[in-house]
């Protein structure tokens, strides 16, 4: 049996110490097939990008296993793990951080091509680049070859990162909140773009999101992985999680979707949360940590013990003893 391309086991990650620890991402477990789309959702500051620097070989485990094609990916020999490395590759929210401001898009490409052996040559590699440029759809290509970052908008810089990504033939990208320092007008194209890639480069996505209506768009054939406070609350196919929420979090996370999205937005979902704080990683409430907000909460239960996440029939697993099982409550408006 082949191997998910990517996949964690208890993986755990740990920042500071003493008093000061916090624990970013606990236990959490997930596995990725090739050729496979999974949006990575939740609030600002639940391990989303933790998970995603993890899977990217950026940022070691605590404790846990990361496992590519089925190997660890602290037991590879050097060779295999900067093969590891190039296969995985990250984009992050903010290209104009992540691109060097002192050379100009023809050294950011191009370098890499020849390092990596793309290329066999330098006009090879600005063939390849120009190829790339034409992908990303940043056309003319050649216009583009001599800009530096600053000359560039937010949108083409983060073409830019993607190209600069595809240099090296990656089989995973993580894209960590990839469009959303974006204008909302360009959104769209960037990530109809990403979905391309999808296809014509054979590449498997984690799409790192606080915004369940791009985590729609983006991976309707694909899953939804929900994390909260550095657990996995939810995780199922994308129609399922998005037609029918199981966890109270995700019912939440999708009743506050700003988006004019009828499929999202035409019941109104039945949720109030307690409280809209999220509590703090230093000081975490006992049992399920979500309770404290939850409507359904049970005292003695929630409160007390942490919810394994569970199978259920519909697809998927949540993590909610109470509402598993119930189909949320929907109110035409
Ligand atoms: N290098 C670090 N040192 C200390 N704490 C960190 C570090 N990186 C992340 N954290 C903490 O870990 C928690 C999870 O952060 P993470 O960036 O993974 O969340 P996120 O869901 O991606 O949120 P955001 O969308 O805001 O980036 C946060 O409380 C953050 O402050």
């Amino acid at each position: 049996m082949t191997p998910p391309l990517i996949e964690l086991r208890n993986v755990t990650k740990r920042f500071g110490r003493g008093a000061e620890q916090v624990t970013a991402v606990d236990n959490i477990s997930l596995r990725i097939e090739h050729g496979e789309t999974v949006c990575l959702v939740g609030e600002s500051g639940c391990g989303k990008s933790t998970t995603g620097r993890m899977m990217a070989g950026l940022l070691p485990v605590s404790s846990g296993q990361i496992l590519f094609r089925g190997e660890n990916i602290n037991s590879l020999d050097t060779e295999r793990y900067r093969a590891f490395r190039r296969a995985v590759q990250i984009i992050h929210q903010d290209p104009y951080a992540s691109l060097n401001p002192t050379q100009t898009v023809r050294q950011m490409l191009v370098t890499p091509l020849l390092r990596h052996g793309k290329a066999r040559d330098r006009s090879g590699a600005e063939r390849r680049a120009l190829e790339l440029l034409e992908v990303v759809d940043l056309t003319p290509a050649r216009d583009f070859l001599d800009k530096y970052p600053h000359q560039l908008s937010g949108g083409q810089r983060q073409r830019v990162s993607v190209a600069r990504a595809l240099t090296v033939e990656p089989t995973f990208i993580v894209a960590d909140e990839a469009v959303s320092m974006v204008d909302v007008s360009i959104r769209v194209s960037l990530l109809n773009m990403l979905s391309r890639l999808k296809q014509e480069f054979d590449v498997t996505f984690l799409f790192i999101t606080h915004d369940l209506a791009l985590a729609k768009y983006f991976a309707w054939q694909g899953r939804i992985v929900v994390m909260y406070l550095g657990r996995i609350v939810e995780e199922g196919p994308t129609p399922r999680i998005i037609t029918d929420p199981r966890h109270p979090y995700t019912q939440a996370l999708l009743a506050a979707v700003p988006e004019a999205d009828p499929e999202l937005t035409h019941r109104k979902r039945q949720i109030q949360l307690r409280s809209a704080e999220i509590p703090s990683l230093l000081a975490l409430p006992p049992g399920c940590t979500f309770h404290p907000r939850c409507p359904y909460a049970v005292p003695g239960e929630c409160d007390v013990h942490v919810p394994e996440l569970e199978p259920i029939p519909e697809g998927g697993s949540v993590a909610c003893p109470i509402r598993k099982g119930e189909p949320i409550q929907l109110i035409e408006v």
